[in-house]
């Protein structure tokens, strides 16, 4: 059976984080591990709390893991400091881990913040460059693209060593100094584009946020020899619900174990959206406030 791995935050509530994430994980088909960065306290209402798993801790969980299982993808989600994104820097290079999806939870719609600037710019240096896709929605996405700016963050790695072997991406590389001067006012394709090419690494601006009748993201990909530098388009409709509690989290661990699956980085990302959608469309409503989505209205091998 494939294996993911999700190293994310609790969710008592059960509609996002790890909880979120293992659910996800298993209606997929997949057997879900789950190592914790901190505790939140959380219902459907909004965030009032966040305690971080001392930093030791984190890696005894996640190294005695590996030591034992090894998964065939990973899903990153809340990470409160620096000192957590070196520990999972340092094993995502020693075990040598593939399909790494990293969905940077800067701050729930609803609640207190997760990850400060400093963790963030930690994280966009050293773990985006790691990673086989991010995926920011779109507050998110604007905020990483200011931390790049302000910064001025370039980080070296394997998208400098490629943008010299093709031209397309040569092509767009030249333009990035434009996009720079605007990044503030920049498009959703704009945003994917800003970031991949600074950071070396595929990304996904989720548009759960964005206006509009359907609900789009935008890839922008590194990886993947043909497609490389290009903009896809995941277009589905809106579904009107109020529970929509722990999207992003069900969307990275759908994406992460159809990576596991074996699937290549879009058709992954289709199937996501795919899974996404139909959790949305069950409309499930639980709890008094934003409920879950219903983790197992599409349920596959
Ligand atoms: N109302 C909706 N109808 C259809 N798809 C949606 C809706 N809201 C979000 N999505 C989809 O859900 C996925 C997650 O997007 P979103 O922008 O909500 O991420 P997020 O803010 O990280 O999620 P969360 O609210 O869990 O933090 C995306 O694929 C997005 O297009
Ligand atoms: C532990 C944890 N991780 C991620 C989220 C996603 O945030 P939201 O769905 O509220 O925007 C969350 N609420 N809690």
């Amino acid at each position: 059976m494939p294996t993911v791995l999700s190293i994310a935050g609790s969710d008592p509530s059960g509609g996002a984080g790890i909880q979120g994430d293992i659910k996800t994980i298993f209606a997929e088909g997949c057997y879900g591990m789950g190592a914790v960065t901190g505790l939140t306290v959380q219902n459907t209402l909004g965030v009032y709390d966040v305690m971080p798993v001392p930093t030791d801790f984190l890696y005894r969980q996640i190294d005695e893991t590996l030591s034992d299982i090894r998964p065939d993808a990973i899903k990153i989600g809340m990470i409160v400091s620096t000192e957590q994104i070196d520990v999972i820097v340092g094993l995502i290079k020693r075990y040598g881990l593939e399909n790494v999806i990293v969905d940077p939870v800067i701050a729930p719609t609803s609640g207190v913040e997760f990850a400060n600037d400093e963790v963030m710019k930690c994280m966009i240096e050293k773990l985006f460059p790691l990673s086989t896709l991010v995926t920011p929605n779109l507050p998110e996405a604007k905020r990483i693209c200011e931390i790049i700016e302000n910064f001025n963050l370039q980080v070296e790695g394997k998208w400098q060593m490629q943008s010299q072997t093709q031209s397309q991406v040569q092509t767009q590389s030249q333009s990035q100094t434009q996009i720079k001067r605007k990044a503030a006012n920049l498009s959703m394709p704009e945003l994917a584009c800003f970031i991949g090419q600074n950071c070396g690494c595929s990304v996904l601006i989720k548009g759960g946020h964005a206006e509009g009748d359907d609900a789009t993201d935008y890839l922008w990909t590194a990886s993947d020899d043909d497609r490389i530098g290009c903009i896809t388009e995941f277009k589905d409709e809106r579904v009107e619900t109020t529970s929509s509690h722990g999207t992003g989290c069900a969307l990275s661990s759908s994406i992460a174990a159809n990576m596991a699956k074996g699937h290549m980085l879009e058709a992954a990302i289709y199937r996501g959206k795919e899974y996404v959608t139909t959790a949305l469309k069950s409309d499930m409503r639980i709890g008094t406030g934003n409920g879950s989505v219903n983790h197992g209205a599409l349920a596959r091998q």
